[in-house]
């Protein structure tokens, strides 16, 4: 038995469980290079991710001058290649995620994700960082068909590793909206790939580093379930 009243803890993985900025970024100016322009820093695509590759492309391309849909269905192979080719060269996981994913295996929970990244990343990049045999459950981007804030990814991340009282984590309104959206209680991170103040997201609850996620959802009060 467990003090915690979940069964299942959801993760996003971009700028939740990993930070995966600097390999997005370098996608990303690979790709745009190909028309010559200049290549964004790290810190401004952070806010580009969170709907998936070719969203993130279309937000570099809006901000470097405009695009067409011909100059997007050139570059977006040229980036979803490249990133194929270098999925875990500077992505790690965020401080005190390992101590706290072990913390929650041992009071019994399961682990699962579901994210916006296609499975032709999130599969080979979770195996790169060594984590995958962790995860009773990866839904990504494609796996339905449907992404977040739909709330099917997320019932099917859930249906995956078994059913249960499921919590989720993110770090954009698509994860806190899609956990809403599946009737589950949510906390957002406040250390991932914000394009705001982290309180506009409305999660039940916000943690600002890994070591408090334990003790939150030991003590949690309740949020919509
Ligand atoms: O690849 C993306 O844009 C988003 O991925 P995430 O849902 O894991 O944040
Ligand atoms: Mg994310």
């Amino acid at each position: 038995m467990t003090s915690i009243p979940f069964d299942i803890v959801g993760f996003d993985l971009d700028g939740t469980l990993l930070d995966t900025s600097g390999d997005l970024a370098a996608a990303v100016n690979y790709a745009i290079a190909t028309d010559g322009r200049p290549p964004f820093p790290v810190d401004a695509i952070r806010p580009f991710v969170g709907k998936g590759a070719k969203v993130m492309l279309e937000r570099a391309l809006t901000a470097s001058g405009g695009y067409d849909d011909d100059l997007l269905a050139r570059m977006l192979p040229i980036l979803l290649d490249y990133y194929e080719q270098n999925l875990a060269i500077h992505s790690i996981p965020y401080p005190g995620l390992l101590e706290a994913m072990t913390a929650l295996e041992q009071a019994g929970l399961k682990l699962a994700i579901c994210t916006n990244k296609a499975e032709r990343f999130t599969i080979p990049l979770l195996h790169q960082i060594g984590l995958s045999d962790r995860f009773a459950s990866v839904v990504g981007g494609d796996t339905l068909g449907v992404a977040k804030p739909d709330p099917a990814p997320i019932h099917e991340m859930i249906a995956r590793a078994g059913g249960g009282r499921t919590i989720f984590l993110g770090d954009t309104i698509n994860d806190i909206a899609g956990a809403r959206n599946a009737g589950i209680p949510s906390i957002a991170v406040s250390f991932g790939f914000l394009d705001g103040p982290v309180e506009q997201l409305k999660a039940d609850a916000v943690i600002h580093h890994f070591d408090e996620l334990l003790p939150l959802l030991k003590n949690w009060l309740g949020g919509p379930a």
